[in-house]
């Protein structure tokens, strides 16, 4: 059977109401693709455990508190995703690509302009609706 990966992916604003995005390895699956920082939950923690520690390893930062804003489960040839996207409202530090990725501030109007995987595009979507830009 397809693997089911569940798989914590945070929305980060910051102060220009910018969000904060990365640039996925040329090896990883959906390489070289922008993402949201995030990353798969081990099976000891919670969904909100698994976000705090997956952003702190990747990104550099702490999130204090975040709401869970949609759940997507998308089935891609290879394996199948179930994303757990939370809007971070508090965090501190500075963010910084601890895994030697590229990381980008990015306005929602120019979150069009780049390659995301497919599960990406229901994300980017209710993003736009809800800030209404
Ligand atoms: N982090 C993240 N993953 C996404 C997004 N969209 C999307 O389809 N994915 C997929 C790609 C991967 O198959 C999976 C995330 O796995 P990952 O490679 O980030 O997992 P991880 O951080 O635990 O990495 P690793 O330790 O296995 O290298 O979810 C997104 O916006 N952010
Ligand atoms: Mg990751």
């Amino acid at each position: 059977m397809k693997q089911r990966l569940q798989v914590a992916v945070a929305i980060i604003f910051n102060a220009e109401q910018q969000v904060l995005i990365a640039r996925r390895h040329a090896h990883q699956h959906q390489g070289d693709r922008w993402e949201f920082p995030g990353g798969k939950r081990e099976a000891n923690e919670t969904r909100f455990q698994a976000l705090q520690r997956e952003i702190e390893e990747e990104v550099g930062l702490l999130v204090h508190q975040a709401e869970p804003m949609m759940q997507i489960v998308h089935d891609y040839a290879e394996l199948e995703v179930e994303l757990d996207v939370w809007i971070v409202s508090e965090f501190s530090g500075e963010a910084i690509g601890k895994e030697g990725q590229a990381l980008e501030w990015c306005a929602l109007a120019d979150l069009d302009n780049k390659e995301f995987p497919a599960a990406n595009i229901e994300i980017i979507e209710r993003l736009t609706s809800l800030y209404a830009i």
